[in-house]
């Protein structure tokens, strides 16, 4: 079977993103697995897949599926280009658009200038939200990896996140730390880390070992985590500018159970086509 398939990035974070609106295709994890190969297949940290939504107050369902093959319940760089792909390819014209993700609604809005804003619906701290194994709901909590203890916000954003904060991310031990925090045993669903330097109460810089696809150039779910947790402790203030290796977003939250709102770029790279096994 052949698709027409259109290749993305929201600051580097890169993406397939499927139109199965007017295609049909089913994945399995080992063909996912296969095309995010970036050498035997197309190459991508994630898979957005755009189908009719099953909520009629929706205009799209908006799928995820990470490098793995596994499927997750938000993307934030993926929730950007999916606003950009459905407008490109004339799914819709509308400027404002509502779609269900396996983490809740979102509504994402293209700017004039071509950036897109994102409702990121409210960040939730409790930890069955993620879920991670703790007794109550702490601004910060101890984590246990190896022989050291580090201290650790929890967000869900849809989907879960660890926040570290770090003196400098340059030097943070991402590689080392990422993939055991990410697999700790507390997080039963793994969890995505990210280590956040803070620069001042309105920037910070940030970066993330992401679950089931290792550290990415950006994750905008991870950008608005670690502002949510950062605004919580007490260590920035709202709006905050966050330095990702790939680029910056805006991240504007005025707590609570407001909503959170993300604003950054997407991207078009090349359209084409693949068989599918
Ligand atoms: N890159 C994304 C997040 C993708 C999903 C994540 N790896 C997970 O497993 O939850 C973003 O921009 O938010």
């Amino acid at each position: 079977m052949l698709l027409h398939f259109t290749k993305m990035h929201g600051l580097g974070n890169d993406f397939m993103v499927v139109d199965l609106v007017t295609q049909r295709a089913r994945f399995t994890e080992e063909e996912i697995r296969r095309l995010a190969d970036r050498r035997f297949g197309i190459g991508f940290d994630q898979l957005l897949v755009v189908e009719p939504p099953r909520d009629p107050e929706m205009d799209f369902r908006y799928r995820i599926y990470n490098a793995d093959g596994s499927e997750v319940e938000n993307c934030g760089n993926g929730a950007r280009c999916f606003a950009r792909f459905v407008r490109d390819q004339r799914l819709t014209h509308k400027h404002e658009v509502h779609v269900e993700t396996a983490g809740g609604p979102l509504t994402l809005v293209v700017e004039d200038d071509g950036r897109v804003r994102v409702d990121m619906g409210t960040p939730r701290f409790a930890p069955e939200a993620l879920p991670f194994d703790a007794a109550e709901d702490r601004v910060v909590h101890a984590l246990d990896v190896g022989d050291e203890r580090h201290e650790i916000g929890v967000v869900s954003m849809g989907n879960p996140h660890a926040v570290l904060r770090v003196a400098d991310v340059d030097t943070a031990p991402v590689e080392r730390l990422g993939p055991a925090i990410e697999a700790h045993p507390r997080f039963p669903k793994r969890v995505n880390a990210g280590f956040m330097q803070v620069v001042s109460a309105h920037e910070i810089r940030l970066r993330v070992f992401e679950r089931g696809s290792g550290e990415t150039l950006a994750c905008g779910t991870g950008a608005c985590a670690a502002v949510a947790s950062g605004i919580r402790q007490g260590l920035l203030e709202s709006p905050v500018t966050v330095h990702l290796p790939g680029g910056d977003l805006c991240i504007e939250w005025a707590g609570n159970a407001a909503p959170l709102i993300m604003t950054g770029p997407a991207e078009r790279v090349f359209d084409g086509r693949v068989v599918l096994n």
